[in-house]
């Protein structure tokens, strides 16, 4: 048995990379760039009043002037107009491109009109109200890096510059399995030695968090049936999830059918709770990945987090983002054996602090809603202390 860190890290070293393809720019939200993007033009690409008000040469006001007649009302959207005279002015609305002959704008509430005319009430900064062209981004300046995830910001940018398509990274095409002749499907009535399946939504749920719409499959405790599934779903899938049958039951088929067909294990059990029966795979031929959880529903929804979610983010080029909690009660794990502690968190002057929940063990199921997480405690002597920082998993 290896240990939760070795594990980590042998998962780490399978990262894959499905290469990019071109989706349309709203298809594109929640998915990583491919591409640099640019600015296609000056950002703002003139020089743009941002009040609604009176446009103005600041030379005027130097003069003394602080009336002005009006010599037109400009609206965001009319191509640009030219000042004649000092001694005038433009009104000029928010977004309006800033006459020529123009460089200071005021707004309304500072400025009285009255027959044709306006004047200033205060004396205005030279160039105040002026969005200048260029001042946020010049052409060509790189506005996005690739290796972002594409969220609505992105979005905007993106539709700025005019990508109406994307360059994306491609996702994984993924098989959700579950194993097991006490499984029914959700619409029905079990018997009473009966379940319904519920991992395999679970994991289909977090997956769709990552825009990733998994095929999902079930398969009796039947060797013959999952020999044969499994074969058909490593040749038409990139990354295999599975649920149950990984452990030292009788009907535990997993592991003996992935190694006949070519699945090389990379490590099967890991010194922690729950999640100890976890078997980590790849077939190479086909460069599927397999990642086989055990089948308590604590243990397959910690080690999809533990380690498929931070394995996805490597595939994609994304760091994933490490997060620590303060305890905010003492904990011991001195078992030789890291432990994985569901806990709800909760911010309290600026720090996030997390309390362990009480769960009847790995298969309690109804004890998940209650967390938001999972601490990870590393086996020591001494105590976890309140205060203390430790590393937490998300859910
Ligand atoms: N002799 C030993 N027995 C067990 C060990 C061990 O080390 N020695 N490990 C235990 C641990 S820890 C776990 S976790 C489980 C893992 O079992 P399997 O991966 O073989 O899973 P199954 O036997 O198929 O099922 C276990 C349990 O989970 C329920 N289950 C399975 N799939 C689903 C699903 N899709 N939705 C809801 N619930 C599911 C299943 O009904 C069982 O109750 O083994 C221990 N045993
Ligand atoms: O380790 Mo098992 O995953 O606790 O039930
Ligand atoms: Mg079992």
């Amino acid at each position: 048995m290896i240990s939760f860190d070795e594990a980590f890290e042998k998962v780490m070293q399978h990262t894959q990379n499905w290469a990019v393809q071109t989706v349309d720019l709203l298809e594109s939200t929640g998915r990583v760039l491919a591409e640099p993007v640019l600015a296609d033009r000056d950002f703002p690409p003139f020089d743009r009043s941002t009040k609604d008000g009176i446009a103005i040469h600041f030379s005027a006001i130097e003069k003394g002037r602080s009336t002005f007649q009006i010599e037109g009302v400009l609206s965001a959207g009319m191509p640009q107009q030219s000042l004649s005279s000092a001694d005038h002015c433009f009104e000029i609305m928010t977004g309006a491109v800033v006459p020529q002959n123009t460089d200071t704008v005021i707004m309304y509430e500072q400025v009285t009109l009255e027959n044709g005319s306006a004047t200033i009430q205060s004396i205005p900064k030279k160039g105040q109200n002026v969005h200048k062209k260029g001042s946020d981004a010049i052409t060509g300046k790189v506005l996005l890096q690739p290796d972002c995830r594409i969220t609505g910001a992105e979005i905007g940018i993106l539709a700025t510059v005019g990508k109406s398509h994307v360059s994306v990274k491609k996702l994984p095409k993924v098989c959700v399995i579950s194993t097991g002749n006490e499984l029914v499907d959700v619409s029905e009535i079990p018997l009473p030695h009966q379940i319904r399946k519920s991992n395999t939504l679970s994991l289909y749920a977090a997956l769709s968090k990552e825009n990733i719409i998994p095929e999902l499959l079930h398969l009796t405790d039947d060797k013959k049936v999952i020999q044969e599934n499994i074969a058909r779903v490593l040749q038409e899938n990139d990354v295999i999830l599975l649920s149950g049958g990984v452990s030292k039951g009788k009907f535990d088929f997993i592991p003996e059918v992935m190694e006949s067909l070519g699945v090389e294990k990379v490590f099967h059990r890991v010194a922690q709770r729950p999640g100890k029966p976890f078997w980590f795979g790849t077939q190479k031929e086909c460069s599927t990945v397999v990642f086989s959880f055990p089948g308590n529903p604590v243990s397959t929804f910690a080690n999809y987090h533990i380690y498929f979610a931070p394995w996805f983010y490597g595939c994609m080029g994304l760091p994933y983002p490490k997060k620590e909690v303060v305890l905010d009660q003492p904990i011991r794990n001195d078992l030789p054996l890291t432990r994985f502690v569901q806990v709800k968190t909760y911010a309290e002057k600026g720090r996030l602090f997390a309390s362990p929940i009480k769960d009847g063990g790995s298969g309690d199921l109804a004890s998940l809603s209650k967390s938001d997480g999972f601490i990870c405690l590393r086996p020591r002597e001494h105590t976890y202390e309140k205060g203390e920082l430790v590393p937490v998993y998300d859910t």
